[in-house]
């Protein structure tokens, strides 16, 4: 990626979204498809993977301990399973760039195996907190070293894990699934308790591959020595890349577009609920199941929205929806205010911070607060603003030039590639007047 550190954007104003778009694969479940493929017993198939520079990090790790993945092509990948213990320990340090998913689901894989691997990251995963999987894996009998608390992290293998009873400190499907990945080597029951449903794709993944995990109310429960047996998996496209088209419509007065295959597991939802509250106008189409995860084509026409309090259990349903979210809240009638969210600082930026200076940048009222925000809908100017490197922040601000003033200048943007390469020719096929400039 340092060829391409300078990648800016410059958006000019106006236009407006039209036509029918199909984002890529959702990234949590293709990075769950290259885990659970892998250890299964027999051949894995994979369409709609995301060839997103997050996804394909994690891909690597596996063809670093020796898994044989022929592609990707267009989408599609074998995975020719090694079965729960045929993974090697590989030669080097295992680099997972700017994927935070990656580092934390593979701690708890790791832990099982019986070899010791480092794994690192870019300068924004180097600064995000890993004591949230540390602590209960050692709780478990995982021996892991860390930089005080954050990246590199060391897993020495070959120590026995026991089951562990863990309540979550924090709604995380991150710390969740690796406690689940842990569980399936662990000696006896793992029991996770959630304090507010966060997304289930691991869940879901292990059920369908053959590997059982209760789940009643706020509970998880998986039992080790398990094993995964190879199916089919179509990823459909990621609610979280659609939602900067579906913000863009909903604010640009004449938009109607139609996001087509979209993932609508109701555990990541909640930025359709979110945007209806304000008043967007939304219909879900053609719900069908694939792969086990519940499927639409979601339209969305231009209507105008209002400012509203964001209810707290939409958080989690909508975490990595906030950066665009903040974008209609800032062109909304009044005042919308986020609580609870505190989450959103130890994302690849400190998303409640950097959103809050891009946005008063293009003169918008907005308040940082330790949990939230608070947003007075207004008018954006034009101006330049700062993504600090984070993928959707960048793709947030983009949307905001459809309805500003004058033309937006979005610097650092290479990141934009770990969840949504091509999203510069998407969206300007769409009607956003963006180009992107090296330097
Ligand atoms: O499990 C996952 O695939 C993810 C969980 C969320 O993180 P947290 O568990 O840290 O909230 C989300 O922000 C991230 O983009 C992907
Ligand atoms: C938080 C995100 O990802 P990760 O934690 O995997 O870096 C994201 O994609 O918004």
């Amino acid at each position: 990626m340092s060829n391409q550190e300078n990648l800016t954007y410059v958006v000019q104003p106006g236009g407006r979204l039209s036509g029918n778009i199909r984002v890529p694969g959702d990234k949590s479940i293709s990075h769950r498809t290259i885990m659970l493929g892998s250890l299964a017993e027999g051949v894995t198939t994979v369409s709609g993977f995301l060839e997103g520079e997050d996804a394909l990090a994690t891909l690597a790790v596996f063809r670093a301990m020796g898994v044989t993945i022929d592609g990707p092509n267009n989408g599609n990948l074998i995975i020719h399973g090694v079965g729960m213990h045929g993974l090697k320990a590989p030669e080097k340090t295992l680099n997972v760039g700017n994927s935070g998913t990656s580092i934390r689901l593979l701690s708890g894989l790791l832990s099982g195996q019986s070899f010791t691997v480092t794994m690192e990251g870019d300068a924004s995963l180097a600064k995000r907190p890993m004591q949230r999987v540390t602590e209960p894996l050692m709780a478990m009998g995982a021996r892991i070293q860390s930089k005080e608390g954050k990246p590199p992290l060391t897993i020495h293998g070959g120590h026995q894990l026991n089951g562990i009873n863990y309540t979550l400190p924090m709604a995380s499907a991150q710390v969740k699934s690796c406690l689940l990945l842990a569980g399936m080597y662990a000696s006896g029951e793992t029991c996770i308790t959630e304090p507010a449903p966060t997304r289930d794709h691991t869940e879901r993944m292990l059920n369908g591959m053959g590997y059982p995990v209760s789940v009643e109310a706020n509970q998880i429960r998986i039992q080790g020595g398990g094993k995964l047996y190879a199916i089919n998996i179509d990823v459909p496209a990621d609610i979280s890349s659609a939602t900067f088209f579906m913000v863009g419509a909903a604010i640009t007065p004449g938009s109607d577009v139609t996001l087509e295959h979209v993932g609508m597991n109701p555990t990541r939802t909640g930025v359709i609920t979110i945007l209806q509250q304000m008043g967007a106008e939304i219909t879900i189409q053609n719900e069908r199941l694939t792969g086990g995860e519940p499927v639409a084509d979601i339209r969305v026409r231009y209507q105008p929205l209002t400012g509203i309090h964001i209810p707290e259990d939409q958080v989690p349903l909508a975490i990595d929806e906030f950066p665009a979210l903040f974008i209609a809240a800032a062109s909304a009638d009044g005042e919308t205010v986020l609580t609870g969210a505190e989450e959103l600082r130890v994302k690849e930026s400190d998303r409640i911070q950097v959103m809050a200076d891009g946005l008063q940048a293009l003169g918008i009222t907005a308040i940082p607060t330790a949990d939230g925000m608070k947003i007075h809908g207004g008018k954006f100017a034009g101006g330049v603003v700062d993504s600090h490197g984070d993928h959707r922040i960048a793709m947030s601000f983009a949307m905001a030039a459809l309805i500003a003033n004058d033309t937006i200048i979005i610097n650092d943007c290479a990141n934009v590639a770990t969840s949504f390469p091509g999203f510069v020719t998407l969206a300007k096929a769409a009607g956003v007047r963006i180009e992107s400039t090296n330097g």
